[in-house]
């Protein structure tokens, strides 16, 4: 699909499928296009073309029916209520609502059913936006930058409740800069930058995409050059008597440096997913 604002393809031929029970992450950089894809995945915004098909149907018949639910990025809050309350009347307008105490339970605000929701945290308003969403029993949750003004802890326990809601076989996709995030809480990792899909995997799949991997030996000779002759290798650097091969065949560099008998204080890093990502889309993230 793809949607124009004046000259700027905010979402440009991008084609996604998402099997039921994944947990996806939408990384991109500032401006990629992410809140773009996911409004049209909402229906809260029409596609100047392609279409959206979620179970099959239009967004609205799927947001109706309680199978696809989103959480918003701020306000959304009743005030002068508490916790239980809330929840207790948003679950009220469903048909086949999520039973109080589970909704509870995975979001985590079981101390926190009688607290009013103006006295929330930042992080616990954020896993009330959460539970509220949860509230139907939706089959998919599309969560845009879910933990953007969330501190360090408050991120790490909002992730444990989306983990909570993916282990019931739930399908979850959110947006995100934070690379480690995408990397830690995401079955697979879908790289956007200018509204373009520029990679699609594991983490670990577009880590090797890129194949930053280096490889570091001891060498006592002064004379390296060989060293970017043997497979793989990219690009070699010498710091003292300690050489740093970029490969993108480490496998394949490290059975060289045995065969040259240079194996001394072998190390082979993985390139980090930030590494990754800064070469996928240029982006300076
Ligand atoms: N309503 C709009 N009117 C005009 N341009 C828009 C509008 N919404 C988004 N854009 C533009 O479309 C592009 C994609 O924006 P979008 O918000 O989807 O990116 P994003 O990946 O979600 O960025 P961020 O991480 O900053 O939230 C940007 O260039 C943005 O300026």
């Amino acid at each position: 699909m793809t949607k124009r604002f004046g000259a700027v393809r905010a979402v440009d031929d991008l084609s996604l499928d998402i099997p039921a029970g994944q947990t996806v992450a939408l990384l991109g950089p500032n401006g990629a296009g992410k809140s773009t894809g996911i409004r049209l995945l909402l229906g809260l915004l029409a596609a100047d073309s392609g279409t959206v098909r979620v179970f099959g149907g239009a967004p609205e018949t799927a947001i109706r029916s309680g199978r696809l639910a989103a959480m918003p990025q701020e306000g959304g809050l009743v005030s002068r209520t508490t916790v239980g309350e809330l929840l207790g009347f948003v679950s009220g307008t469903y048909r086949a609502p999520l039973p109080l105490r589970e909704v509870m339970a995975v979001a985590g605000l079981e101390e926190l059913a009688g607290r009013r929701v103006e006295r929330l945290s930042g992080g616990q308003a954020q896993r009330l936006r959460f539970a509220l969403a949860l509230a139907g029993d939706p089959e998919l949750i599309l969560l845009d930058e879910p933990t953007a003004a969330l501190d360090v802890r408050a991120r790490r326990e909002f992730w444990e409740s989306m983990r909570a809601f993916a282990a019931r076989g739930r399908t979850v996709l959110f947006s995100t800069h934070y690379l480690e995030e995408a990397d830690e809480y995401a079955d697979r990792v879908v790289v956007i930058d200018r509204g373009r899909i520029v990679a699609d995997g594991t983490s670990r799949e577009i880590k090797r995409l890129v194949s930053l991997t280096t490889v570091s030996v001891t060498v006592s000779a002064p004379e390296t050059a060989w060293l970017e002759l043997l497979p793989g290798v990219t690009s070699v650097e010498s710091r003292g008597e300690r050489a740093h091969l970029r490969t993108r065949d480490a496998d394949a560099t490290v059975l060289a440096l045995a065969e040259a008998g240079a194996v001394r204080d072998l190390e082979v890093v993985p390139a980090a997913l930030e590494d990754a990502f800064i070469a996928l889309t240029g982006a300076d993230a």
